[in-house]
């Protein structure tokens, strides 16, 4: 049973929650389903994992009726934990199993907490609803504290010691986690260009009501945690930025130049490819497999520009490189790849570049996300993250100090410098990509065409509910997929 005070507690909480792709939108909690407790008998913080399941009533497009399940793992305290945790504090109520009234607490920013994991972990738990598997030696003692890592995500991540990564999933579906797949692949078919995977929790729930149906699924990763790593989208924004300190100067004069670094990481990812094509299954699209993705993409199309009517405009023209990809007359060979490959996903070690994030487009079903596809996709997504970074500061409120005020007209001249720094590095990337692969993706312009113009229209929707200041980013690369500004590429 859901009391009213839990309800409300976690409904609130989960609306402020930055992983929690159900903003704006409204919900109803239909119900929340804990599994087994981590922790032992009497003892405080009392510690499990609870599955919440809720419903939208009503929303956007696609949203309504859906049903998504959340993983909130609480620590329930016998009293108010000191201010450091008022951040995590979820509710307070009467708590029948624990005879007593509880203060509810998001239990992974609780140190007193997450022990359980790293424990569970280490000594290969095993409840009756959920199991640890360690897939190698973690080289920790399961004493570490944790720390929750502070960025922007989808899912939460602690960090144990600087030594092993614990990635908690919180929208929960039944089936493999692709991110665990890929890295449990690479873990044992070898593959240096990713973390190092450490085991994961699976755990199983009812489905509904309490029926006899049960959904099994991951609940959370384990991996090496890159401790020298600088995340790539930082890296390649602070060439942008010394790119604008110097704006007299061409992107190949200023001494942050990303060039080479883009050159790499484009040899990187077509590393990781053919680890992927090797370690997981391929095959070889033809007309009908096109219709079939085509089809994606021009409904991907008309669900954006219902939700963004400026879409509308350049409809007919992106539905184009749809059609050219539909009537592609050659082959088409697919494979696992990343999904959702920008910046953002990218590490830059001392030994090279790592790609994390395996688990695709967080707006797509999770059904879809293991599908094979193009390599082409993830390359598209890379060339639209060098345009993100070169034109972001040139949008909304974080413009440089040379865009405001006085010097002001020298907009122009920024915008140019934005292009040209985009330009060469989606063109090193591509370079780099082709050392290894052997092949341009550039000269398969109609794929890349459809999967740019898929991945902008993605963007255009993501930005407007997200950072709608950033929207004209996306925007201006549908106007020039669509032909109407003929702008470099
Ligand atoms: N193996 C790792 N080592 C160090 N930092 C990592 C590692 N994996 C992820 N991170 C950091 O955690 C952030 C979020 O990771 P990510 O897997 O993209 O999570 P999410 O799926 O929640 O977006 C990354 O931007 C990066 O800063
Ligand atoms: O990292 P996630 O898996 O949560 O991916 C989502 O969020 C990304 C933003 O953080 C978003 O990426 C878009 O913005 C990036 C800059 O912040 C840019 O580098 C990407 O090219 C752009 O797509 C991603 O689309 C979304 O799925």
């Amino acid at each position: 049973m859901v009391r009213p005070n839990q309800q409300a507690g976690i409904h609130d909480f989960l609306e402020r929650q930055r992983w929690f792709a159900g903003k704006g939108r409204t919900f109803t909690i239909e119900g929340i389903h804990p599994l087994e407790w981590l922790s032992p008998p009497g003892v405080w913080p009392a510690v499990r994992v609870e599955l919440v399941t809720l419903r939208y009533e009503t929303g956007e497009g696609d949203e309504g009726g859906r049903t998504d399940v959340y993983q909130l793992p609480l620590a329930y305290r016998d009293r108010p934990a000191s201010e450091s945790l008022a951040h995590a504090f979820v509710g307070e109520w009467e708590h029948p199993e624990l005879d007593a009234t509880v203060w509810a607490y998001d239990a992974l920013h609780d140190k007193e907490a997450t022990s359980y994991w790293l424990r569970g972990l280490l000594d290969e738990r095993a409840e009756e609803d959920f199991s640890f598997h360690r897939t190698g030696d973690v080289g920790i003692s399961g004493d570490e504290q944790s720390l929750v890592l502070t960025a922007e995500q989808s899912n939460t991540s602690l960090v144990f010691d600087e030594a092993a990564l614990l990635k908690v999933f919180r929208r929960v579906h039944h089936g493999r986690n692709p991110d665990i797949v890929v890295h449990e692949a690479f873990a044992s078919g070898g593959g240096r260009n990713v973390a190092r995977l450490f085991g994961w929790l699976e755990a199983e729930w009812p489905v509904g009501d309490g029926g006899a149906k049960v959904d099994r699924g991951d609940l959370g990763m384990f991996s090496d945690f890159f401790r020298t790593a600088t995340d790539g989208w930082e890296l390649a924004i602070t060439s942008v930025r010394d790119l604008y300190a110097e704006a007299d100067l061409h992107a190949d004069e200023v001494g942050g130049d990303f060039a080479a670094e883009s050159y790499r990481l484009g040899a990187t990812t077509a590393e990781v490819h053919t680890d992927l094509a090797r370690l997981l299954q391929t095959a070889v699209w033809g007309p009908i497999e096109l219709a079939k993705v085509t089809h994606g993409m021009y409904g991907r199309l008309d669900l954006a520009t219902s939700l963004v009517p400026e879409l509308a405009a350049y409809h007919e023209a992106l539905r184009s490189a749809y059609d050219d990809l539909a009537n592609y007359p050659d082959p088409v060979p697919v494979q696992r790849i990343h999904g959702d490959l920008h910046l953002g996903q990218t590490m830059r070690t001392v030994a090279g570049w790592r790609l994390i994030d395996f688990e695709g487009e967080p707006a797509r079903a999770f059904a879809e996300r293991d599908a094979l596809d193009s390599p082409v996709r993830d390359v598209a997504g890379m060339l639209r993250s060098f345009d993100y970074a070169a034109q972001h500061l040139l949008t909304g409120t974080e413009r440089p100090d040379a865009l405001r005020g006085p010097g002001s007209e020298d907009h122009g001249q920024l915008e140019y410098r934005a292009q040209e720094w985009s330009d060469r590095n989606r063109a090193a990337f591509c370079e780099g990509y082709a050392s290894v692969a052997g092949a341009d993706l550039r000269d398969q312009a109609v794929l890349m065409r459809a999967y740019e113009t898929d991945k902008a229209v993605y963007e255009v929707v993501y930005e407007s509910r997200t950072r709608p200041d950033w929207v004209k980013i996306p925007l201006a690369a549908v106007r020039r997929l669509a032909g109407v500004d003929q702008e470099a590429t």
